[in-house]
């Protein structure tokens, strides 16, 4: 499984929303405009209690005082449609701007992805990058449409508020400035409490969709094990975990909520009393007694919304932090400066003095090559040499175009590693890899993409038509050069089945469609590698899946392909073997030998266990190999 993401620094709340700049400029006007609304009305409401000043003053003095409360009236009405007006505004002038730029950051997340090397996939949980893609910026678009402008208000609103308190009687105002002192001191003890649940909340959601996908995806075993029960478990051991930090977070929310609700009501009642006695004493009118609670009401209800609002701030926080945990991570296998060009491909694959080491978090173990120091510095390989022991010590390898080499070794040697180093799914970390004289870390990424194309083991369909699955990498996908390909790719991978399906071709297979067998995804995946029509073809076992009969058709098919083709194929059967012109030893990380399969059978003892203990099959050894070989030989061998 691959492990959580690594604890980041406490990052300070300005400098994460400092991050946020580049995305929010464009629609900062609108967010202005917003909060200007949003702002206009609030102080509406903050104002209406002046109005009732005047009227009650207006009242209690002697004379006829019923037009001022016909005005009055007038005056509260157009006031609150105003502010319902202004209200509606609000919302108008940032939805729209708040969910473009949510979905301008989900895009460049998902590019960003796409991006970033294997060795960055193999360390974070799907569920990682699932909650960051959807859930927090999702909060992010929340708080920037709502949370944001609100927080903003609401501070203007009590700014405003206490202002309009100190014009009606300063000794009343003071009262409620009083209240504002233990809030703001308990607020940095809130926000820190928080901030800290949040993020572990946040990124507990994120391992609990990772669990939620791994279990989906394993169903078969966890059901053919019969451990459903046993995942269940685990799963709700998450899942209560993540419990436990929203009941904390709620928690702290609840308490803070309570200060900032007790305390503002607290000074209301203490001004209440102060009030009556300022009235009572003439020190103030009845009118400014009914304004001072009119307008203390105004702004206790913004600091009430404080907790909430705080809160939410701070989880948008979370979520900027952990959208750019992700962007921030280094693209360490990009198109070169200054790229170079193949011309018309030849196929020639060298290995030259080739060292790979994974870190033990799966990326590539950092070393300087002794043997390439200049590359190293143009490629700005790390340093720190042997950071993890390379499982690839030093591969020389040559492939003449049109050659096909079979790569054998013991299971776990590094066959499927070195595959991978082809299409620089990993980078070398010393030594280069070249085709037809470039190193391939000179080549553009898509130009290497289009002449190397490969097979895995493990096969990946798209939730797409067996069409798209298939012209995946081909240079034409539409029209009747694409028809062709695709006719003629399915042929040589022996996947005729596909005009079979309900939908023929256009039949929607992968995740979301129609299941298909090992063997079938395995000839598809075959099929999307040589409709790429590369100039070097990358294969790992891809036959493995496939039945006697359908793995004889397949070879005999494939052998017309690469017979021009330069491949390497990982064979973990004779048969496959038989596929190549030569074969290649994998042991302790170097070539061990290359030579036809009777050579390496006659001179190499480690080849003759290796082919020993492949899933060797009698049909296999006898025919598919050398006439020379028997089984006796084998049999001694192993
Ligand atoms: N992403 C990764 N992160 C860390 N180690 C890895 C990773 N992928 C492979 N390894 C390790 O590298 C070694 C070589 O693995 P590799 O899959 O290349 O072997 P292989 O020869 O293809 O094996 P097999 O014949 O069983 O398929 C193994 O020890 C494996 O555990």
């Amino acid at each position: 499984m691959p492990q959580q993401a690594p604890a980041r620094e406490q990052i300070p709340f300005n400098r994460s929303l400092t991050r946020l700049a580049p995305e929010v400029r464009p629609i900062v006007p609108r967010l202005v405009g917003g909060l200007v609304v949003g702002l206009t009305a609030s102080v509406l409401a903050v104002l209406v209690p002046q109005v009732f000043r005047a009227v009650i003053d207006a009242l209690l003095k002697p004379g006829p005082g019923a037009s001022a409360v016909l005005w009055a009236a007038v005056v509260v009405l157009v006031m609150g449609v105003l502010e319902a007006g202004l209200t509606f505004l609000r919302r108008i002038f940032v939805i729209d701007p708040a969910t473009n730029v949510e979905t301008s950051m989900r895009l460049k997340l998902y590019r960003h992805l796409q991006l970033l090397p294997v060795s960055f996939h193999d360390r974070w949980g799907s569920g990682q990058l699932l909650s960051r893609a959807m859930t927090d910026l999702n909060m992010l678009r929340r708080w920037l449409a709502f949370g944001a402008i609100f927080l903003v208000i609401s501070v203007a609103t009590v700014g405003v508020g206490i202002a309009m308190l100190f014009t009606i009687s300063w000794q009343l105002a003071l009262i409620f400035l009083a209240a504002a002192v233990p809030i703001s001191i308990y607020s940095f003890r809130f926000r820190r409490q928080f901030m800290a649940a949040s993020r572990r909340s946040q990124d507990q959601a994120g391992d609990l969709a990772t669990a939620v996908e791994e279990s989906v995806h394993g169903i078969r075993v966890l059901k053919a094990f019969g451990r459903s029960g046993e995942a269940l478990e685990s799963f709700a051991a998450q899942a209560e975990e993540l419990r436990d930090t929203e009941v904390t977070k709620a928690r702290h929310l609840a308490v803070f909520s309570m200060v900032v609700t007790l305390l503002p009501e607290l000074a209301l009642g203490t001004g209440l009393v102060t009030g009556v006695w300022l009235a009572a004493t003439g020190q103030i009118t009845v009118g400014a007694l009914a304004a001072f609670f009119g307008t203390a009401a105004a702004v206790a209800n913004p600091v009430e919304m404080s907790g909430a609002l705080v809160g939410m701030a701070l989880m948008a926080k979370t979520a900027i932090d952990r959208h750019y945990e992700v962007m921030d991570q280094e693209v360490a296998i990009a198109d070169p400066e200054k790229p170079a060009r193949v011309g018309a491909p030849r196929g020639l694959l060298m290995f030259r003095g080739v060292r790979f080491g994974f870190d033990g978090r799966g990326g590539p173990a950092a070393e300087r090559p002794a043997d390439d120091g200049a590359r190293a510095a143009l490629h700005g390989s790390p340093a720190e040499d042997g950071a993890a022991s390379p499982i690839l010590r030093h591969i020389d390898l040559e492939l003449v175009p049109g050659e096909t080499m079979a790569l054998v070794g013991v299971t776990g040697s590094g066959k499927s590693t070195l595959l991978q180093l082809v299409p620089r799914l990993y980078d070398v970390t010393g030594g280069a890899v070249e085709i037809d004289g470039v190193d391939i870390r000179d080549l553009p990424l898509a130009e290497l993409r289009r002449l190397v194309s490969v097979a895995f083991e493990d096969t990946t369909l798209f939730s797409s038509s067996v069409r798209d699955n298939v012209l995946l990498g081909a240079a034409v996908r539409e029209g009747s050069g694409a028809e062709l390909l695709l006719d003629e790719a399915l042929d040589v991978a022996q996947a005729q089945f596909a005009y079979s399906l309900p939908d023929g071709v256009d039949t929607r297979i992968g995740e979301e469609g129609l299941s298909l067998s090992g063997g079938q995804r395995q000839r598809i995946a075959l099929a999307r590698a040589i409709a790429a029509k590369p100039a070097v073809l990358v294969l790992d076992d891809p036959l493995s899946a496939l039945d006697v009969a359908t793995e004889e058709r397949v070879e005999a098919r494939l052998r017309e392909v690469l017979a021009d083709t330069t491949t390497l194929i990982v064979a973990h059967r004779p048969s496959t073997v038989a596929l190549a012109d030569r074969v290649a030893l994998l042991r302790d990380g170097v070539i061990d030998d290359v030579g036809t399969h009777a050579e390496l059978l006659a001179r190499s003892e480690h080849y003759r266990y290796v082919i020993a203990s492949l899933d060797a099959e009698p049909r296999d050894l006898d025919s598919s190999l050398d006439p020379d070989d028997t089984l006796e030989d084998l049999e001694e061998a192993r």
